[in-house]
């Protein structure tokens, strides 16, 4: 166990000090390209600014023959693109696979100062990431790169859900996690083939009642994620690092994609991935605090004054519990505004009445 004194010294001489705090930088749609598709890869510079964080995606849905070209293809796009306000990540293969080195020694000294996160796939407890973070220190010593890279994991297995809290206590550079739906399914052996999103199977039935007809009794589909995303939300708030929902594979189906994405929102989710530009809309939308919530919010914080007590509003009661509520979202409003120029005239058109 690292104590406290050493948990913020570099694990490697002349690697960059770890942050003390992770920025809270906006990330509402992690938008997935394979380097390597050309078509896609094209498509990049001209996303800078679209969107919140541009992945180049090196793991699953690239082929073991393009391994290397989505590789170098990654390192051309970190070389050339000017990322601007959009942050510029990587998902390299995992840990138990033969091309993560590979990945890791050729990406931190060619793009290392450009990345700003390294997304981790199917970890599963601390260890992971302690290797990870010491494989990391040498290369950023080695590159001479002066800001530390940060990490972000993939919570996928069932090892990786029951480790959650060591995962995210791992590491100064621990960013946040991410659900990966499909890989959890397979590993717990759950009966659902789809990538994320809800079941039809799984339901609760309203009760009989006397001379109901069978077909007529009411179904509720239930949130086959939401144990999780609860989980991952509470582990994260409590290591000031972030959560977001994963990938949502039914890219036609937009509607259940925004109900997802407005699920994990609630919940506490920053941001979720767009694996086709069509979902990069919809995560902006839905992660964003609507004008109504923005405005009932300063509402409360104006009539709460020093922010204690209680005062009725519209017929309910709020308090000192319900301004610290209105505060995250007016902050999360404001942080968004700093980027996004149609929120930001949309936010500064509310009138308090
Ligand atoms: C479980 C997991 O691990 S999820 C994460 C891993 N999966 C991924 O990263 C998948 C990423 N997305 C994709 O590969 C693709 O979007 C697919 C395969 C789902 C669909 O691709 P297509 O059938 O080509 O979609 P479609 O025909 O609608 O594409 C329209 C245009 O958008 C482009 N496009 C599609 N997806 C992307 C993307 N993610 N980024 C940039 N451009 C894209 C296509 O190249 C196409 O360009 P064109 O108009 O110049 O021909
Ligand atoms: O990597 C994502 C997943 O759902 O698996
Ligand atoms: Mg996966």
């Amino acid at each position: 166990m690292r104590t406290a004194k050493d948990f913020f010294a570099p694990l490697a001489v002349g690697a960059p000090a770890p942050l003390r705090e992770i920025p809270a930088r906006p990330s509402r749609a992690i938008h997935f390209f394979d380097p390597g598709n050309e078509k896609m890869a094209a498509k990049v510079p001209a996303m800078v600014g679209t969107v919140d964080v541009l992945l180049g995606n090196l793991e699953d849905a690239v082929k073991a023959e393009n391994k290397e070209k989505s590789r170098l293809g990654l390192v051309k796009i970190g070389q050339e693109v000017d990322f601007g306000p959009t942050q510029f990540w990587t998902r390299i293969n995992s840990l138990d696979s033969p091309w993560v080195l590979d990945d890791l020694t050729t990406l931190v000294p060619a793009i290392g100062d450009k990345l700003d996160v390294i997304m981790v796939p199917k970890v599963q407890g601390a260890e992971d990431i302690h290797y990870i973070d010491r494989l990391l220190a040498q290369l950023e010593a080695k590159a001479g790169i002066t800001k530390p890279i940060q990490v972000h994991a993939i919570l996928e297995t069932a090892r990786g859900v029951a480790n959650i809290e060591e995962i995210c206590a791992a590491s100064p550079r621990m960013q946040g996690l991410s659900l990966g739906p499909a890989d959890l399914a397979a590993d717990r052996r759950m009966k659902t083939t789809r990538v994320g999103g809800g079941h039809p199977g799984y339901l609760v039935r309203q009760d009989p009642t006397d001379g109901d007809i069978e077909g007529l009794r009411t179904t509720y589909q239930q949130d086959l994620w939401h144990y999780t995303i609860a989980r991952m939300v509470d582990a994260c708030a409590m290591h000031g690092i972030y959560p977001y929902y994963g990938p949502f594979g039914d890219i036609k189906d937009v509607v259940a994609c925004e109900d997802q994405f407005r699920n994990a929102f609630l919940l506490g989710c920053v941001g979720a991935w767009s694996l086709h530009p069509v979902q990069i809309k919809i995560a902006n939308k839905v992660f964003s605090p609507s004008v109504e919530d923005v405005k009932h919010a300063r509402r409360v914080i104006a009539a709460m004054g020093d922010g204690t007590g209680a005062v009725m509003l519209d017929g309910k009661m709020e308090d000192d519990a319900s301004v610290k509520q209105c505060k995250v979202m007016v902050a999360l409003a404001d942080e968004l505004a700093a980027i996004d120029p149609d929120l930001k005239a949309a936010y500064d058109a509310i009138t308090l009445d």
